[in-house]
């Protein structure tokens, strides 16, 4: 049986979302819908509330007031559910600082039950340009490194909702192009896209929609 376009719940919604720390609110009454299958940049000045919103969609943290849904499921009363559903990419990315980046790979692919964990790591390194230093801890890697990492353990779990904080911060122009490919990759795959950056350009050519904040409200950009 088919399913009808009015029953494929969004990627995420909003419904008047707002999140509050100590006197601050860092999102006011915030209500979006983001359509199955399109990807979302997210723009706005230095504090504006993006990584807040990215970390509540994450579940990492729950709203102050209003409702959060992932693909139809609510991000505090099925907490598990969505974590099961969404990653995210930020500068405190989790890796495993002492152990190297083959290593950081074998041990997600081992969780994930992948058939041959080394190779699915090896394949990984050399896709997203992790060729050098191999035997070195993550602990020694430069910032690219590490978003390099962090991006190869996306693409390993192929989650449906990627959350991308920043993903082309700390990266030199090849970097900035490579990342480009490699979140190409990521929705090549089926995973739908959330994308926080200040580099406009590169966020719109891969996300086909947009929402602006300012101050923790959504406004035209
Ligand atoms: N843990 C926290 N405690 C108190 N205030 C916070 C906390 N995290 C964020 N804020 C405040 O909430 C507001 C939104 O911050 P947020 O990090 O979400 O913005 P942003 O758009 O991601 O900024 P940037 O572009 O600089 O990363 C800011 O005023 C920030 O100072």
């Amino acid at each position: 049986m088919d399913a009808s376009p009015a029953a494929t719940p969004p990627a995420l919604a909003l419904h008047d979302v707002s999140k509050r720390y100590g006197r601050h609110w860092a999102l006011a009454r915030l209500t979006y819908a983001l359509p199955s299958r399109r990807s979302l940049l997210l723009t706005g000045h230095n504090g504006s509330g993006k990584t807040t919103l990215l970390r509540l969609v994450a579940t990492a943290l729950a709203p102050t007031a209003g409702r959060v849904e992932v693909l139809g499921r609510d991000a505090v009363a099925q907490r598990d559910a969505v974590r099961q559903e969404v990653a995210l990419l930020s500068h405190t990315s989790f890796l495993y600082e002492d152990l190297t980046a083959r290593q950081n790979l074998v041990v997600l692919a081992r969780l994930l039950g992948l058939a041959s964990p080394g190779d699915a790591a090896e394949a990984l390194l050399t896709r997203v340009g992790l060729t050098r230093r191999t035997q070195s801890p993550v602990r020694h890697f430069s910032a690219g490194m590490r978003k390099r990492l962090a991006i190869a353990r996306l693409l390993m779990k192929t989650p449906a909702l990627a959350l991308l904080d920043e993903p082309f911060g700390e990266l030199d122009p090849a970097g900035i192009q490579a990342m480009e490919g490699l979140i190409g990759e990521l929705k090549a795959s089926g995973t739908t896209v959330v994308l926080a950056t200040h580099l406009i350009d590169q966020g719109m050519a891969l996300c086909e929609e947009r929402l602006h904040l300012q101050e923790g409200r959504a406004v035209p950009a």
